[in-house]
């Protein structure tokens, strides 16, 4: 990470990416998952973005860079239980020079949610949020965004994983629930294996 210089989130990205050839352990979105959620963002032109799992930042920095091609008052609220990641990630941000845009929350999104709706306000509904966390609380947590109406109609949701390791309950929901148009999009689980993983994409119907 290193090598990358400071205040250059490209080159910072690369580097993750880079690492992640040689290192299985590394669990970042990736830059073929990475390449399909920058495409699927662009009609979008998300000013606020929410995400679970900030892990060491990486989708947190492509998902600023994305939405600062085409927006200038983005911000993204990140959310990670771990404090060694929490760290990291904003060790990551700062270099990338994405700290006025990425906010790092420490903690559980559900206990954390009615802290994000004072921040939002109820002007500035959440344009996209990406689930890359626990599978177990896909489900809660989109749940809690739409109790707390903090969605309006158009909203993108995207998880990540949902057959490797697999979110079985949240695809259940997601493909059921009216409030949702959802598509899975099949592609590679990761750079250099041949496993095939599903990302959802869905607009919520409001
Ligand atoms: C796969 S990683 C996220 C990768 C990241 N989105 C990226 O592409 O760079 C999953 C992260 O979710 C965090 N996590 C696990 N359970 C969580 C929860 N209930 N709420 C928030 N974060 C959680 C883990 O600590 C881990 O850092
Ligand atoms: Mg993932």
């Amino acid at each position: 990470m290193d090598s990358a210089p400071d205040g250059d989130p490209k080159a910072l990205l690369k580097a993750v990416d880079n690492l992640s050839k040689e290192d299985i352990n590394v669990i970042h979105v990736g830059d073929i998952k990475g390449q399909l959620i920058d495409e699927a963002i662009q009609p979008l032109k998300p000013k606020i973005i929410v995400e679970m799992g900030t892990y060491i930042g990486y989708s947190a920095i492509r998902l600023a860079s994305e939405a600062l091609k085409m927006e200038q008052d983005v911000q993204i609220h990140t959310y990670d239980v771990n404090a060694q990641m929490v760290e990291i990630a904003q060790k990551m941000v700062n270099k990338a020079g994405l700290d006025s845009v990425i906010h790092i929350h420490h903690g559980r999104f559900h206990d954390l949610a009615p802290e994000l709706q004072a921040i939002l306000g109820s002007e500035n509904p959440v344009d996209l949020f990406l689930l890359d966390h626990w599978k177990p609380s896909y489900v809660p947590d989109t749940q809690r965004l739409m109790e707390l109406g903090l969605l309006r109609r158009g909203s993108l949701l995207i998880a990540d994983n949902c057959l490797i390791p697999g979110a079985p309950e949240f695809v259940d929901y997601i493909q059921k629930a009216p409030e949702w148009n959802s598509k899975m999009v099949k592609t590679l689980y990761r750079e250099n294996l041949t496993d095939e993983d599903g990302v959802i994409f869905a607009a919520y119907r409001g």
